[in-house]
């Protein structure tokens, strides 16, 4: 197992990515060596494990980083009780061949306290997630933003970065901001890995009972029937499948439509899709929120 190395500032963050860039480099001078950033929040998963495992199979150099980023939590609680196992998260790391992990404080983070200055996710980041969390797209850009800029190659490198396609809303918005704002780097979407009964990996389900595990299983279920009828060609039947869930007990269903991937509008479900299709949802059981989509065509 490889051990990564742990740094916690921007200035060793920047002078071990130079080392390491410069070493591929010279190892290999007839090609531009390539860096991968995978930000995490930590309580890593295998979800996690396959966006390092993608992005160790495609660069030279992988760095994660590890930071509870307090701006996108509108709720105290919930950023209170956000899991936090480094040591853990180190294992997993190495195991994962992970060569820098970037795990700052929040003072490093955020200097003077809360930024003056923010990103704005503008009306994408309003509506779905966004819509129950007030400022949380805005604060994920902000945080995501500036990990970009800390974690940026210091020397002439590929600069690629990783997320997953479970919160599909931040992706679409990611990708927004990279290309609204010109921030060179190119986004990886990794699919959704799912536990064997189906529910999608996350770091908030150590916080089901059984009982409420076993509820959860009801949204994998009605996104994987809703993939099996676009797949044949079938209209949708978005009405039947919003049902299935509103009939589990312990399950309170949030919103659950079929959209556009890039721009989240929803699209009509009445006839067979033609372009791209997402479908998406999000619900409470018990103590924790629940988001989950199955991209349908
Ligand atoms: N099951 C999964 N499959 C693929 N990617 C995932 C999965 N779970 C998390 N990720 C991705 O890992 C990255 C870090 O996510 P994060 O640290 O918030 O973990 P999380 O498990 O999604 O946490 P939570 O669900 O509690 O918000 C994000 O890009 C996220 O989309
Ligand atoms: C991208 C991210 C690490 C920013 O804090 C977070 O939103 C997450 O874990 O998905
Ligand atoms: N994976 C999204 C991070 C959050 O829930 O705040």
């Amino acid at each position: 197992m490889n051990t990564p190395r742990l740094v916690t500032t921007a200035a060793e963050l920047r002078s071990a990515t130079e080392e390491l860039l410069q070493k591929a480099a010279a190892a290999d001078p007839a090609r531009r060596p390539s860096l991968a950033l995978v930000p995490t929040m930590g309580a890593l998963h295998e979800g996690h494990a396959a966006l390092m495992a993608a992005a160790r199979a495609e660069n030279d150099v992988v760095t994660a980083s590890v930071f509870v980023n307090p701006l996108q939590f509108d709720d105290p609680a919930d950023l209170e009780r956000y899991p936090r196992t480094l040591d853990a998260d180190l294992e997993l790391l190495g195991r994962a061949g992970v060569d820098l992990v970037f795990a700052p404080a929040e003072e490093e983070v955020y200097p003077g306290g809360a930024p003056l200055v923010r990103l704005s996710a503008g009306t994408m980041g309003t509506r779905w997630e966004g819509a129950s969390r007030p400022g949380h797209f805005d604060g994920v850009l902000t945080v995501v933003g500036k990990l970009f800029h800390y974690a940026a190659p210091p020397v002439p490198a590929r600069f690629r970065a990783y997320f997953g396609q479970k919160d599909a809303q931040q992706v679409a918005l990611i990708r927004r901001m990279v290309a609204d704002l010109n921030f060179p780097v190119e986004i990886t979407a990794v699919p959704i890995v799912r536990a064997a009964d189906g529910l999608a990996e996350s770091s908030r389900n150590r916080f089901l009972d059984a009982g409420q595990r076993q509820a959860a299983l009801i949204l994998s279920t009605a996104l994987r029937q809703l993939r099996e009828r676009a797949a044949a060609g079938q209209p949708l039947d978005l009405a039947a499948a919003v049902e299935l869930i509103r009939s589990q007990p312990g399950v309170d269903l949030d919103y659950f439509e079929v959209v556009d991937p890039r721009t989240l509008e929803p699209l009509e479900t009445s006839a067979p899709l033609e372009g791209e299709a997402l479908a998406l949802l999000a619900a409470r059981v018990g103590p924790v929120r629940l988001i989950d989509n199955e991209v349908l065509r």
